[in-house]
């Protein structure tokens, strides 16, 4: 073992302590009360990444309007470490920001305090992101502590909006490839997921999501059901017919033109589904007490993640959701929903086609509702060379640490500024996962192991050391 990799080893319990610390910033993107958390996070990896020696600028990327107010974006991270002309430069990006939570939503514990039980360590953020962000302060750490110099330049780009679409960051990295990040030879993304609990991944793809509101306006205010209702089209009835359309029970897109955009399946591509290392009952176990999954075949639920489309509808705000019995006519309601996008469907003709379906079918309801539809964010799917000796370093790296070489994926999560990187700064983009499988991330109780924690900074210092002397 090196003497990073042991010097990793014998601070685990210092490396959980600053998970810790990292976990109990409710660093919420997409919540106006939380945004100074967004802030405060930002601040909070700056002075660490400071006492590790790196040159720490925060990025001033503008305002958003959230809930109708301005306020300011959380700032983008940017670290140096090294500035040496004979060694390869390595941006690593991550985030800070984390999705909401509340303990009313069904976490056993509170989502903003660690807690530790055996191997598992849980907390809102501990896989997706902050887990791995934290992770790269660990290895850096490790080099510090042991007196190891570093064998690669490093420069962290960490962002603090990309839960809630990653506003402001393209035109920052796309502006910054002749700045701050001119000179990168390859990137590292850690913040997606092994496709099992046994084996890492190294992922060479991911689905773009766009993201839509159904806006349905009605009355002035919400209206008493008895005295009103029979009388007025109610928004709720439109709104849930509208989405009724999008998509079938068992996950069909049904907006017209959509599934006609993806790239045919070829024999061999099907062959690679279907040989790949995935148990089913593992999965189906992971996400309930019976199996819902819509097939148990193994190629089609592979393929139903990684390679086709898909549309959830995730709520609809404005509506009445508490418990009990209130008998109202919500006055206005916003439907949300995301369709996931893979290569070949263009971000602007999936707008298209959606808003053209939407307004086709709103006519059909006979309404006197206003309705809307309205993009809020949009990023096409990315697929990668898993060749490039960037991969190679890194499968490397999975197999100094765990024995074993890396399952190659597609994820069917989406991290927006990866094809920004890969596109603007012309160089390989690799996805190197932490956490497994069944973490949990975007859900109740997410969860990161000890163990994917901290075989994972090591994992992180062999990818360093690999990249450095792969071409
Ligand atoms: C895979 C990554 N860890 C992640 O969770 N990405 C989000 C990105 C996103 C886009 N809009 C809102 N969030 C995701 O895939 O949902
Ligand atoms: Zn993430
Ligand atoms: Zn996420």
């Amino acid at each position: 073992m090196t003497k990073v990799s042991q010097y990793i080893e014998e601070h685990q319990k210092d490396f959980i302590e600053r998970l810790r610390e990292a976990v109990e910033i409710a660093s919420v993107s997409g919540e106006l009360k939380r945004r100074d958390q967004v802030i405060k996070m930002g601040h909070w990896l700056k002075a660490q990444l400071e006492e590790l020696q790196a040159h720490v600028k925060l990025i001033d990327i503008g305002t958003q309007q959230l809930d109708g107010q301005t306020i300011p974006l959380p700032p983008v991270v940017f670290a140096q470490v090294g500035d040496d002309a004979t060694k390869k430069t390595i941006t690593i990006y991550g985030h800070y920001d984390v999705q909401p939570a509340e303990l009313s939503d069904g976490w056993h514990s509170q989502p903003f305090e660690l807690t530790v039980e055996g191997d598992v360590m849980r907390g809102r953020g501990s896989t997706d992101d902050k887990g791995p962000v934290v992770g790269w302060l660990n290895t850096l750490t490790a080099y510090r502590k042991t007196n190891t110099p570093l064998p690669v330049n490093i420069k962290f780009v960490f962002e603090g909006m990309e839960e809630s679409g990653s506003e402001g960051l393209d035109d920052l990295v796309v502006k910054e490839s002749q700045g701050f990040l001119k000179g990168t030879d390859a990137v590292c993304i850690s913040d997606n997921y092994w496709l099992t609990n046994r084996k890492p991944a190294l992922t060479y793809g991911l689905r773009g999501v766009s993201y839509f509101e159904i806006c349905v306006k009605g009355p002035n205010a919400d209206l008493h059901s008895g005295v009103f209702g029979g009388t007025v089209h109610e928004p709720m009835t439109d709104l849930v017919k509208l989405m009724g359309t999008l998509v079938t029970t068992d996950g069909k897109i049904t907006v017209p033109g959509l599934n006609e955009m993806v790239e045919p399946l070829s024999d061999e591509e099907f062959q690679r589904y279907k040989h790949m290392d995935f148990d089913v009952k593992e999965y189906q176990d992971s996400i309930a007490d019976h199996p819902v999954t819509i097939s148990d075949d193994k190629a089609t639920i592979l393929m139903g993640r990684m390679r086709y489309p898909s549309l959830s509808l995730h709520g609809i705000e404005g509506a009445f959701y508490g418990g009990g019995a209130k008998t109202v006519i919500p006055c206005g309601v916003k439907g949300k929903f995301s369709i996931r996008l893979v290569p070949d469907m263009d971000v602007v003709k999936v707008e298209q086609l959606v808003k053209e379906h939407l307004h086709k079918e709103a006519k059909k309801l006979n309404t006197r509702n206003e309705v809307e539809v309205v993009q809020l964010s949009a990023g096409p799917a990315w697929v990668a060379d898993p060749n490039h000796w960037n991969f190679r370093a890194a499968a490397k790296a999975i197999k100094n640490v765990f024995g074993v070489e890396p399952d190659r994926t597609r994820e069917g999560g989406s991290i927006p500024v990866t094809l920004t990187f890969d596109e603007s700064l012309k160089v390989n983009v690799c996805l190197l996962p932490m956490g497994r499988a069944d973490d949990g991330a975007h859900s109740t109780n997410e969860k990161l192991n000890i163990s994917n924690y901290i075989q994972g900074s090591k994992v992180f210092a062999e990818y360093l050391e690999n990249v450095a002397v792969h071409d």
